[in-house]
Formats: structure tokens, sequence, C-alpha cells
């Protein structure tokens, strides 16, 4: 077998094995006790997370997970693995050979020791490594890389790696986004409003320099100017809150009921944080916020799905690692 010049992992954030109170409760027990997602002192946070959060949440988050659920399981996953068959056979049709494209998920499985050993597995002996978060956060790609060394912990010849800490304004990623938004209006008719719904981190987190927040309204006023939307024809908003701190804003739920209540008919709703649909798009923004949209007085509410496994998306992924495999292209 010739070997590949080099291998890609895929890194995604996981997601609960099943949508029951039991999956939910191991999955954010690994997620939430990352000191990467949340930073407060550990003995206290020990405390809350595993005597009030684990106790409370994992029952009403297994439901929002099960109205989202597929036959083939969660949707994070699903499209995730639908994404990394696509790449592969991207890249390996352009290279004319073989290029191992593994998967890893921060929590959970497939882990990065397992994705490892596929890609060595296969030959791979450079590798380029791609966490699916477009913007560079603290909170997800730094949490990756925690892990991504922590795998190689054992290992007494570790890989060539590059890595791709963010796309947020590379331009086949906002070309992707605008042709995924064009194509809706094209078959749905156009809102009066797009707003641009990222998943928020809390403001403490920008004030001690993570680049996320920065990053997120550079990918919204990138894609308004390519859309060619003039000021107050889109916004950039921030959802998925969790616990009692601020958080960025504008909130996208305060700015919906804003919205509602202004008058604005209908809105689009994008959001350019996700690589895959998953619960926060699929049933926060999708279900929860078209009920908070439409009972503050809104008319009409449409929800534009994440670029998934859109070829556009692809390319721009496969365009991505090729760059960053510059002089590896051959063995
Ligand atoms: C876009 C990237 C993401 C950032 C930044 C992020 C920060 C962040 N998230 C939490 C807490 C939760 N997030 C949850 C779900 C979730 N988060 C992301 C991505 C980012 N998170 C995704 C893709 C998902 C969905 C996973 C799926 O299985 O579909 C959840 C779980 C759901 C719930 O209990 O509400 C929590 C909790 C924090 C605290 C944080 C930054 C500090
Ligand atoms: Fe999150
Ligand atoms: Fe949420």
């Amino acid at each position: 077998m010739k070997k590949p010049p080099f291998g890609v992992l895929l890194v995604n954030l996981g997601t609960p094995t099943a949508p029951t109170p039991k999956a939910v409760r191991e999955y954010l027990a690994e997620f939430l006790g990352d000191r990467r997602v949340v930073d407060a002192p550990r003995w206290l946070w020990w405390l809350v997370l595993h005597g009030v959060i684990l106790r409370i949440r994992p029952r009403r988050v297994a439901k929002a997970y099960a109205s989202v659920w597929r036959e083939d399981g969660s949707p994070l996953m699903c499209i995730s693995k639908d994404q990394q068959k696509a790449l592969a056979k991207h890249l390996s049709n352009e290279y004319g050979q073989d290029i191992p494209v593994a998967l890893a998920m921060t929590y959970g499985e497939p882990t990065m020791e397992q994705a490892g050993q596929q890609l060595r597995q296969a030959g791979a002996e450079r590798l380029v490594i791609l966490p699916l978060y477009p913007q560079n956060s603290s909170s997800t790609t730094a949490a990756v890389h925690d892990r991504y060394a922590n795998a190689l912990g054992p290992c007494p010849h570790i890989p060539a790696s590059r890595w791709i800490t963010d796309y947020h304004v590379y331009p086949l990623y906002i070309q992707a986004l605008a042709n995924s938004v064009r194509e809706y209006w094209q078959a749905h008719g156009r809102g009066d409003r797009l707003m641009m719904s990222f998943h928020g981190i809390p403001e403490r987190y920008e004030k001690k320099g993570d680049p996320y927040p920065r990053q997120c309204r550079a990918t919204a006023a990138a894609l308004a100017e390519e859309l060619g939307l003039q000021d107050g024809e889109w916004i950039c908003s921030f959802q998925s809150r969790f616990g009692r701190e601020e958080w960025v804003k504008p909130y996208t739920d305060h700015t919906l009921i804003a919205w509602g209540k202004e008058g604005v008919g209908r809105v689009d709703v994008i959001s350019p944080a996700f690589a895959a649909d998953c619960l926060e798009t699929l049933e926060e923004l999708e279900v929860e916020n078209r009920e908070t949209f439409i009972h503050a007085g809104g008319k009409d509410y449409h929800y534009i799905p994440c670029l998934n496994d859109r070829p556009d998306h692809i390319a721009m992924m496969a365009a991505l690692v090729n760059e960053n495999a510059a002089g590896w292209t051959s063995n």
C-alpha cells in the first residue's frame, strides 16, 4: 500500500450516545468538567456540577435531544460522519490515492486516541488537524488542543502536525455561507432581516482575551458584505447562554423579542458558528427561538440550515487542508 502524504484529523465537540438522562449526564459531566469550558475553581465547580447541575439538567436536556434525534443517532454525530466520508472522498480524488480522514470528538467517542490509531494504521505520519469551529475559542479550539496533546502523551514519536486554529473569514467559508443563504432565499423568498446567531461565551472570557466574539462579529460582517446587505438588514447575536453570569451580547432571544414587538414581519436566521446542525440549532434556534419571536408578535421565522455536507463546504475544508499540507504532497 502506498503511504499517504498526510492524514486529516477532523474534530467536533461530541454529543450524548442516546437521548436519555443517563447518557446526557455522562456527556455533560465530561464537557462541563473541562476547565477550558468552565473556568471556575475546581473543587467549588465540582460540587455545583455534581451536586446540582447533573441532578437536574440531564432530564430536561434529554427531552430536547429526543426531539431532534435521528434514526441513525444524534444529528451532530451523523453529520460529522457524513463530512468525514465526503472529505476523504474529495481529497482522495484530488490526490489519486487514499487520504485518510479520521473523526474525533473532544468529549465522548470517537476519542482522539481512537482517531489517532486509525490514522497510524493508515500510514499517516503527518497530520493536518481541522477543528470544525470556524471561530477560535478557548472553550472549543483550545480544548481540542489539550485533548490532542494528552492523546500524544504516551507516543514515543509524535507526528508532524499542522493546526487550523480558525477559518472565520476564509473566503471560501464566507462564499459557502452566502451560497446557502442565496439558495434559501431563491426557494423560500427573503425575510425583512437576517439574524446571524452564534453560540455565546461568558463576557468575562472575552475580557481575558478569548478571540471568539471578535471573530464571530468579523464572520457576520463578511457575510453581510458578501450578500450586499445594508446596516439595519442584519445583526450578529449570541445564543445558548449557560449559568448566571453575563454572556456576550446582544442576546439572540432578547433581540427576537424586541423585533417581534417592533413589528418586524419575517426574520431569517443562520448560525455560522456551527459546521453541523446540532441541538443548539435544531432545537434552540429552530423551535425555541421561533416560539419566542412569534410570541412577541413576529409573523414569520425561517431557519437556514448549517453548511453540513454541502459540496461547497467540503470543498472549503479540502482547500484549507491543502493549504496547510503545503510541502507534504509527496512521500
Ligand atoms: C460554536 C462553538 C461552541 C462554543 C464557543 C461553545 C461554548 C460553550 N458551550 C457551553 C455549554 C454548553 N454547550 C452545549 C451544547 C453545544 N455547544 C456547542 C458548541 C459550542 N459551545 C455545540 C455544537 C453543542 C451541541 C452538541 C450536540 O450534542 O448537539 C451544551 C449542552 C446542551 C445543554 O445542556 O444545554 C452546554 C451545557 C459553555 C459553558 C460554553 C462556553 C464557555
Ligand atoms: Fe456549547
Ligand atoms: Fe442550548
